[in-house]
């Protein structure tokens, strides 16, 4: 299986409307892959807490329909990333789109949880309360984005729903980069699966972007990892290696259920 790791350049210097068709004609050029993956609320910026309001979609806006269609010109897969959601009653959402190659929306995903404790994010916008999976004929992924990266048990839901490949999208900064590379391996390993994380590059909202993209297969190995720009890490990865692996090592049947905190 082929993925492509789109690591856009979000900057404020580029306008909205200019970045998603510079998007768009990225997507095209990736026919061939099977997946490709975009970041986090690319056409903001994860940290432009003013532009969510401002640049908010209905879920099948401006962003749905541009990338519906590139996936279908393509015949890809795509992870669009997320957008500023506005649903019907005024709330946002920070929400994931996945297309089909014939760009169906295969899935929807709004952020768990919100990043920014009392401020940006976590006031802005709603949480999500419902784990994503969707199954591509090759892999079966499990969907998660940026901050989720944190919370283990979210990707041990998602191994419950079948999810063998992570993908998650990010806006992650590039002073806690030591974190994303530690967590993203991590996650890895303990769910004997593959992630797929695309961040962005650039600075946005005066918050320098960490980039470092990265693909890590069941065994924690870093198959593919980006540098610090805008750049297009396409890796090529066997997922029948997630059932090997938890074959060869199956640590995952020792789980001991019933052992998970309650919700407050
Ligand atoms: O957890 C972090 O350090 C970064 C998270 C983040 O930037 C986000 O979720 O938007």
């Amino acid at each position: 299986m082929r993925a492509s790791l789109l690591q856009i350049d979000v900057n404020d210097s580029e306008s909205v409307a200019s970045r998603r068709l510079r998007v768009a004609a990225l997507v095209r050029e990736q026919a061939g892959v099977d997946l490709v993956v975009l970041p986090e609320l690319w056409t903001t910026g994860a940290f432009a807490y003013e532009g969510f309001e401002a640049e908010a979609e209905p879920l099948e806006g401006p962003t749905y329909e541009m990338m519906a269609k590139a996936a279908s010109d393509a015949g890809v897969w795509l992870h669009a990333g997320s957008i500023p959601e506005r649903d019907p009653e005024g709330a946002l959402y920070n929400t994931s789109l996945v297309f089909s190659p014939s760009g169906e929306l295969a899935a929807s995903y709004r952020k768990i949880h919100r990043f920014g404790f009392d401020k940006g994010e976590a006031v802005l916008m709603g949480a999500g309360a419902e784990l994503v999976t969707v199954r591509l004929p090759e892999t079966v992924i499990g969907v998660a984005t940026c901050y989720d990266l944190r919370f283990p048990e979210l990707f041990r839901g998602l191994v419950d729903a079948g999810a063998e490949t992570f993908v998650l999208p990010a806006g992650w900064p590039e002073r806690r980069r030591s974190h994303w590379t530690l967590l993203a391996q991590a996650r890895a390993v303990e769910n004997q699966a593959y992630v797929l994380a695309c961040g962005t590059a650039g600075t946005h909202a005066g918050v320098p972007q960490a980039g470092h993209s990265i693909v890590v297969d069941p065994w924690g190995e870093v198959l593919a990892e980006a540098g610090a720009g805008e750049e297009i890490l396409t890796v090529e990865f066997d997922p029948a290696k997630v059932a090997t692996t938890r074959e060869q090592f199956p640590a995952l049947k020792d789980r001991l259920l019933g052992l998970d905190t309650p919700r407050r």
